[in-house]
């Protein structure tokens, strides 16, 4: 009877879903999905591996989350794959924030998950959505094992200067420091990197996760040692809907003087800013390159520079800057980003070649630059499953 684990990735913009098999080293991947949000009824597509539409159904509730889907998708699964007599092992889940203890993967118990719900202040957009997914797998299958996969965990090894904020130590001491986010992106594109040039493993790498949430991190032997997300996941870069770096001092002028509550703070932070705040058009990089307003191109210019500029941030920590990645919705898809932040950096000595940028080759960068540039696909679904396989070994034979 073949393993499988469900696994669930609850991003800022999208969830996705995958069914995997883990009888083998590696995870293969039987159907994968998404939750479309945003039509007014939720949509749930199920396709196979190769792009095929498999299943789809709408919610008719009005406020149904992604906990309520996931019983449809497990429903589907238990019927389409029945008749294989598929084992489901596990559902591991994408947890954005993993607060300083985890710094891998751990089993979903009742205290975990309080701990982690703990933690949605610091991550308001995602923590929710990570949470509720558990809480409705847990109510209609108690028994069926769950498992955390930390967005946090890939930089756990982070020390200070770089994940050390300049304000009294005792804030430190109590957690006040940068822990990093889309760690599982980056653990799955720097083993892909070593599979594709494991010459530059021990050279200096930045991957650019550019999606809706983005961020940069800098590598060295596959280990994060910097990155632009800091306590939240609103520090670094320009994203959707949020501001990335800021001023501290905004935030005291808009309580002080545009008298704003925490709350409401908190929602322009998180919500209302970014690509969107500043094209007043769009929180999507498609609509922004597609439209010919002034304003959505000061918004594209704003994320371009900020990415620049903080390569060069990380490209400082790492002192030099040998190998840079793309990945993330943007990353992989929009050339035009790509070629105007390889502009940027062209002080650098980073050099696109526009052909291979054109086609979104796997290599891009021209013969005489100084770093090479890549594109490479993230997978964090496969990376869960991964992890979780590797959960289940070790629950099998405690003694690995
Ligand atoms: N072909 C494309 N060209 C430009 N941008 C794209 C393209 N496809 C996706 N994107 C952008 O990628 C972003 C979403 O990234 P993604 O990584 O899928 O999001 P999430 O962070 O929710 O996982 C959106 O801004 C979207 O416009
Ligand atoms: C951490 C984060 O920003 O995630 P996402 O890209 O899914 O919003
Ligand atoms: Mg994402």
């Amino acid at each position: 009877m073949p393993d499988t684990v469900l696994v669930l990735n609850s991003g800022s913009s999208s969830i996705k879903f995958g069914l995997f098999e883990i009888s083998a080293v590696e995870p293969s991947l039987l159907c994968k999905g998404l939750l479309d949000e945003h039509e007014a009824k939720p949509r749930l597509v199920v396709k196979s591996p190769a792009g095929e539409d498999l299943f789809e159904t709408r919610t008719e509730a009005p406020d149904a989350d992604g906990g309520h889907l996931f019983a449809d998708v497990l429903a589907f699964i238990e019927d389409r794959f029945g008749e294989h007599h598929l084992h489901l092992r596990a559902v591991g889940h994408r947890i954005v924030h993993g607060g300083p203890d985890y710094s891998g993967p751990v089993a979903l118990t009742d205290d975990v998950v309080a701990k982690l719900e703990a933690l949605t202040p610091l991550a308001p957009l995602h923590q929710p959505r990570c949470l509720a997914p558990i809480r409705a797998l847990a109510a209609i299958r108690p028994a069926l094992r769950q498992i955390a996969c930390l967005d946090t965990a890939f930089h756990h090894g982070l020390a200070p200067p770089a994940s050390r904020f300049a304000i009294p130590r005792r804030y430190e001491e109590r957690g006040v420091r940068r822990y990093g986010f889309h760690g599982l992106s980056f653990e799955y594109v720097a083993g892909r990197l070593a599979e594709i040039a494991p010459e530059l493993v021990a050279k200096r790498t930045v991957i650019a996760h550019l999606g809706n949430g983005a961020s940069l991190c800098a590598l060295r032997n596959g280990r994060s040692v910097d990155t632009t997300m800091g306590l939240t996941p609103l520090d670094g870069l320009v994203m959707g809907t949020r501001c990335g770096t800021i001023d501290p001092g905004v935030l005291l002028y808009l309580q002080q003087h545009e008298k704003m509550s925490i709350e409401d703070v908190q929602h322009l932070l998180y919500h209302q800013s970014g690509l969107f705040g500043v094209s007043g058009i769009s929180a999507d990089m498609r609509t922004l390159l597609a439209s010919g307003e002034i304003a959505a191109r000061d918004a594209v210019d704003l994320f371009t520079l900020r990415a620049a500029q903080q390569v060069a941030m990380m490209a400082t920590t790492l002192g030099g800057l040998d190998c840079l990645v793309f990945t993330g919705g943007i990353g992989e898809h929009a050339k035009e980003i790509r070629s105007a932040i390889g502009e940027r950096l062209g002080w650098l000595g980073v050099r696109i070649d526009a052909a291979a940028n054109e086609e979104a080759r796997e290599r891009i960068s021209a013969g005489d630059s100084a770093a090479e540039v890549f594109v490479i696909p993230t997978n964090e679904e496969l990376a869960i499953a991964r992890h979780c396989a590797a959960v289940l070994r070790t629950m099998r034979n405690p003694a690995n």
